[in-house]
């Protein structure tokens, strides 16, 4: 019995070796094909960099695309099939415009690939230099509290004395500082004993005034979105420590920093101090990869400010050692000589008995730069 005809025997049938030597030069076509594409793409990526349109994004764009390609599709693929390549090729290609952009930022290390390391008459922080402590206070109250804690903080080696004498708080009622009174009392006693002063500026009004009595100045977590404050202390030429916002995201925060630099200002120390999340037991959750990612992604100086990040002094050691493990070039802590009396913050302020403590579990790893 001769049978139907198989497909075989009514066409010439090719070689599968034949048909994937084809479709090994489509490959290589269509990955000519796409590497123009993506060459046209980044250019439409810098011309909206250029417009200043940080988010290249455009749905209606992708959309119009996608409508003409459905209506010429000559199959076999299905529309459903083809669009689902077509959003792949849509994703790379914003991936690629956001990568350049990203590339330009002068916070990036692909800008500059090595450290910052800022010398602050004498004190450096960041790279090659060992981890820094930054500690002191919450709130500026009087010269008895000031002085009190530089001579004990100045005894046992902290080089940044820290203190607020602008106060974000949260109820408009509650102590809101000591203000220039408090920025001269904060510098002369920093100065009296060999530290230098750093304090939070949080109005543009005032970067003068601090930057004035100020070694660095502060940007707090509550100003971290404060352009035109930004822009401001990238003017001023001083030193900036600049604390991640509450509920930022790392490149919200990269971003910040940018603006600062982009004023000239390269003099940025970025803080990590903990997010906003579902979590109750701590005041703030640590996010530990944002210390390494801005690590690895800028060449700033990173520190941890742990007070805030844990809300509660039983976690500041872990805390402190975590960070400095992943890398941090210091630990921001506040210090209080009476911490249960302190007009602010008054949970989670350390008292003297609580930083020796606090310093003799970490002294192995504040004397060698971590990795190196
Ligand atoms: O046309 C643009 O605006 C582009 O940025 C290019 C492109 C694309 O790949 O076609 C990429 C991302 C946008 O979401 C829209 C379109």
């Amino acid at each position: 019995m001769r049978g139907f005809p198989t497909l075989r025997s009514m066409t010439h049938q090719r070689s599968i070796e034949d048909l994937r030597a084809e479709v090994d030069q489509i490959n290589r076509d269509l990955l000519t094909l796409l590497s123009k594409r993506g060459e046209v793409v980044a250019q439409i990526g810098h011309a909206k960099t250029q417009e200043g349109r940080p988010n290249h994004y455009d749905p209606a764009r992708e959309d119009k695309q996608l409508k003409e390609i459905e209506s010429l599709n000559p199959g076999p693929f299905t529309s459903a099939a083809v669009k689902a390549i077509f959003k792949e090729i849509f994703k790379a290609s914003l991936d690629l415009e956001e990568s350049n952009d990203k590339k330009q930022l002068l916070v990036s290390r692909k800008v500059k690939s090595e450290d910052t390391v800022l010398d602050i008459d004498g004190v450096r922080i960041g790279g090659d230099a060992p981890p820094i402590i930054v500690a002191g206070p919450c709130s500026i109250e009087s010269e008895d509290q000031m002085e009190q804690t530089a001579a004990f903080l100045a005894a046992k080696g902290v080089k940044i004395l820290r203190g607020g004498a602008y106060k974000p708080r949260t109820s408009p009622y509650g102590f809101q500082g000591m203000g220039v009174d408090g920025l001269i009392l904060g510098s002369r006693v920093a100065k009296e004993h060999g530290m230098l002063f750093v304090t939070e500026v949080m109005d543009t009004r005032d970067v003068e005034i601090v930057a004035e009595h100020a070694d660095i100045l502060q940007v707090g977590a509550r100003n971290m979105h404060n352009f035109a404050l930004l822009r401001e202390v990238g003017r001023s030429r001083r030193p900036v420590l600049l604390k991640r916002g509450l509920s930022a995201t790392i490149e919200e925060w990269l971003y910040a920093a940018e603006y600062i630099l982009s004023e000239g200002n390269s003099e940025v120390i970025l803080c990590e101090r903990g997010i906003r999340t579902y979590e109750k037991w701590t005041r703030n959750t640590l996010d530990l990869s944002a210390v390494a990612i801005a690590k690895q992604e800028t060449h700033l100086p990173v520190i941890v400010d742990v007070t805030h990040a844990a809300g509660r002094r039983d976690l500041l050691i872990p805390l402190a050692k975590a960070a400095l493990a992943v890398g941090a070039d210091g630990i921001h802590v506040e210090v209080h000589p009476s911490p249960a009396t302190a007009l602010s913050d008054n949970e989670q302020q350390l008292d003297f008995a609580g930083y020796d403590k606090f310093s003799d579990s970490l002294s192995g790893l504040l004397r060698q730069p971590v990795g190196v």
